[in-house]
């Protein structure tokens, strides 16, 4: 995993397993039932980077031989928050890393006009000093995930408890975020090179939550 020169809030998670599977996500003739199960893997395997440094406490245990103090996850249990549609596909891959985080969701759509997000459904754990893990592969204005954490911080989460969990990332979208929550860590698999005309990333994946549930 690399810190981005130019945003010192972003981490490329660089693993050869995530990029080699990324790739296979990128290709058009990657079908449905492949496109969800790398999407899995990938959010398995990036949710291990992003959860290296959690704190940690001790507690006593006793093995077979003797008592111990012994390392276990210190505070509340974590908070996953897909953004509808396409953050749900990355769910499955941390909730196996993470089997008694809690779900919340936030459902967004980008108008296609304006790009500006619609928010159309709420529903969060309490926050109380967890982390929370916001979850959409794709990164393209930021719009979405800008207005994403304010809904989190709007209901009470700390700032400095918020990672951003992403896919794909477009430069304009990193800048947005990262100038309006500087101390909110992002995390992606890829920085692409621009956005296009129809604020699409690219080259991208294409519409992550069509290729994700199968609609178009
Ligand atoms: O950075 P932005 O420009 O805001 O774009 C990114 C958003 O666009 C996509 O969602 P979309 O609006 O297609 O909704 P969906 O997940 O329901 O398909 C994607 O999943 C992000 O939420
Ligand atoms: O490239 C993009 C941009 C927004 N949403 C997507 O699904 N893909
Ligand atoms: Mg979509």
């Amino acid at each position: 995993m690399m810190v981005h020169k130019d945003f010192p809030s972003l981490h490329i998670v660089d693993h050869p397993l995530v990029q080699h599977k990324l790739t296979w996500l990128r290709r058009q003739d990657t079908p449905t039932v492949s496109f969800r199960a790398l999407l899995k893997e990938i959010a398995l395997l990036m949710g291990y980077e992003i959860t290296r440094n959690v704190p940690l406490t001790e507690v006593e245990i006793e093995t077979p031989l003797q008592k111990m103090r012994a390392p276990v996850l210190a505070g509340r249990k974590p908070a996953i928050v897909p953004i509808l549609r396409a953050g749900i596909g990355m769910v499955d891959g941390l909730i196996e890393l993470m089997p008694s985080a809690r779900i919340g969701h936030i459902g967004l759509y980008r108008d296609p006009e304006t790009k500006q997000p619609c928010e159309y459904y709420v529903n969060l754990p309490e926050p109380g000093g967890r982390l929370f893990i916001l979850c959409d592969p794709m990164l393209a204005t930021g719009n979405s995930a800008a207005h994403a954490v304010k809904v989190l911080i709007d209901n009470g989460v700390e700032e400095q408890n918020i990672r951003f969990l992403a896919l794909v990332a477009a430069p304009e979208g990193v800048k947005v975020l990262t100038d309006a929550y500087p101390g909110i860590a992002i995390y992606t698999a890829a920085l692409d090179e621009k956005l296009n005309e129809k604020a699409y990333i690219v080259p991208g994946l294409g519409d992550a939550g069509d290729r994700i549930f199968g609609t178009r």
